[in-house]
This record gives C-alpha cells, sequence and structure tokens, in this order.
C-alpha cells in the first residue's frame, strides 16, 4: 500500500494537508540551520542570569511566540474587518508545546469536517517531543559551548521542535487512511486494547528503511558544503552528518510516529 510517507505522487500533493516528504525537507532544513550554534544550555535554565526568576528563557520565546501566532489573524480579524479565518493552532495539523499559554480559540474554519476523527485528533506528545530533542537529539550532532546567540538559538530550536512535531503528528492522518483503507483489520485489535498487535498492524519496515535512506540523501544534498573545487582531497563535507540524520528519524521520528499512530486508534472507536 502507497502511505503519504512512501511515495509523493500527484494524489498527494492534491491533498489539502503538505506532503509529509516535503515535510522532512523542512525537518532536515532546520537542523542545518540549528548547526550554526553550539548547545547554548543557558538558554533553557530556569533562573540563569538571563531570565531572573520567570523560567528559562528559551521556555519564555516559545511560550510567547505561540500565544503571538494563536492570536495573529484575530488582530487582522478585528483591525481590518477581513472574513474569519483559522489561527495557527485552530489548523489540526499544528499542535502548541504550551496550549495552557495560549488565549482562547475561536470556532476554526479548518476544525469544522476535519479528516481525523475527533477522539484521536488532540493527541498531542509535544512534551516527549520537547524532551527527546533537548536530551537526546541535540548532542548527537551540536557541539557543546555557549557563544551568548540565546535567542537565535531558541528561534532555531523552536523551528526544528514545531517541524519535527508537523511529522510525528502527522501519524493520526496516515492511521486514519490506514484505518478506513482495513477496518476489519484494526478493530479486534482496537476492542481489546493491544498496542502490540496495533503496532504489528501499521508497521512497514520496507518503508521505513526508505524513509531512512532518503533523510540521509536530503542531508547529503541540502547540507554539502559548496566549494570552487579547490579542495585538497575533493571530499565533499556535510554540515550535518548524514548519517545522524537517518539515525534520528530511525531512533525516534519514526518511532514516535507509530506511537501517535497507536494512541490514536486505540481512540478510534470510542
Ligand atoms: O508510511 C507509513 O505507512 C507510516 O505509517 C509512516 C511510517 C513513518 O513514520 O515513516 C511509520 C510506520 C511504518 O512502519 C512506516 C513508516
Amino acid at each position: 500500500m502507497a502511505t503519504p510517507f512512501s511515495n509523493n505522487n500527484k494524489k498527494n500533493r492534491r491533498q489539502r494537508h503538505s506532503s509529509p516528504v516535503s515535510r522532512e525537507d523542512t525537518i532536515v532544513f532546520s537542523l542545518i540551520e540549528r548547526v550554526r550554534f553550539p548547545l547554548n544550555r543557558p538558554a533553557y535554565v530556569a533562573g540563569s542570569a538571563v531570565s531572573g526568576s520567570c523560567g528559562s528563557l528559551g521556555e519564555f520565546v516559545i511560550r510567547e511566540t505561540e500565544a503571538v501566532y494563536a492570536k495573529v489573524l484575530d488582530v487582522y480579524v478585528n483591525c481590518y474587518g477581513i472574513s474569519r479565518m483559522a489561527s495557527r493552532y485552530e489548523n489540526p495539523e499544528e499542535l502548541p508545546f504550551f496550549p495552557e499559554s495560549l488565549p482562547p480559540q475561536g470556532s476554526s474554519p479548518l476544525k469544522n469536517g476535519t479528516f481525523l476523527y475527533p477522539a484521536g485528533a488532540s493527541i498531542n506528545m509535544n512534551n516527549n517531543i520537547r524532551s527527546l530533542y533537548f536530551e537526546k537529539l541535540l548532542p548527537l550532532f551540536i557541539v557543546g559551548g555557549d557563544d551568548g546567540n540565546y535567542v537565535p538559538t531558541v528561534q532555531s530550536d523552536l523551528a526544528s521542535l514545531q517541524s519535527l512535531s508537523r511529522r510525528i503528528h502527522y501519524g493520526r492522518f496516515v492511521a486514519e487512511v490506514k484505518y478506513r483503507d482495513a477496518p476489519q483489520d484494526y478493530e479486534p485489535a482496537i476492542r481489546a486494547k493491544d498496542r502490540n498487535a496495533l503496532m504489528k498492524l501499521l508497521t512497514s519496515e520496507s518503508v521505513e528503511e526508505m524513509v531512512k535512506r532518503r533523510v540521509k540523501k536530503k542531508a547529503m544534498v541540502f547540507g554539502q558544503n559548496v566549494t570552487l573545487g579547490d579542495d585538497k582531497d575533493n571530499k565533499p563535507r556535510y554540515k550535518i552528518d548524514p548519517l545522524v540524520v537517518s539515525r534520528i528519524y530511525g531512533e525516534w521520528v519514526i518511532p514516535l510516529t507509530k506511537i501517535v499512530q497507536v494512541e490514536y486508534l486505540l481512540r478510534r472507536l470510542d
């Protein structure tokens, strides 16, 4: 079965949701961008000299940026009288990292008639994504150290986190497609709340291998240092190790996407 992650055919490109394959480009580009800065841990230390007693600078920037994204369209609606549009987190593809800090949301034109089954639509694994990103992913490809560029570092982290979150939560759409294709296969495992059986049903090792090979290649193409050919050894050099990108997918991005799929399916008959 061709799935949204296995190809980028015309049918997928016509869908209202942007293609998960092109989303890979955003993830790879955002990781490459993040390489410009060292870890800059002080940006995430609560109560450090930068942030005083108000939590870390990083958390503050992420919370406030999300709040702006959430209200920006309402401001436009009020000021310019344009008809109601959805703000960022009313789009079912977007999930905030700090939902509790968002201003109240209006009723969204996008949420109505969403493709997702309502009980599963609100699954939000961003807390897990955030801790994995800082604890496991960043140390794989970012050098330790502190260059003081905290705000650009946090902005770069937020871009990576958002692109990873969109991709991982896209698992809800994939699970819905799989369920609609073969409800008779999924329903017994859903009723039995059998996570292992669901995991087995939705897994395609060949697709996973293809995804890992594709992101490795993207890291090579997008992240190759460009020279004018006077390199002594003529060996290509990459901004981020392509094998690390493939590993990030194999060890975290794909497994988390699968957990989202299982959690979604478990709610599919509620
Ligand atoms: O393409 C699919 O069928 C998916 O479910 C997506 C995905 C992935 O995250 O890339 C996850 C599970 C499958 O084993 C293969 C790939």
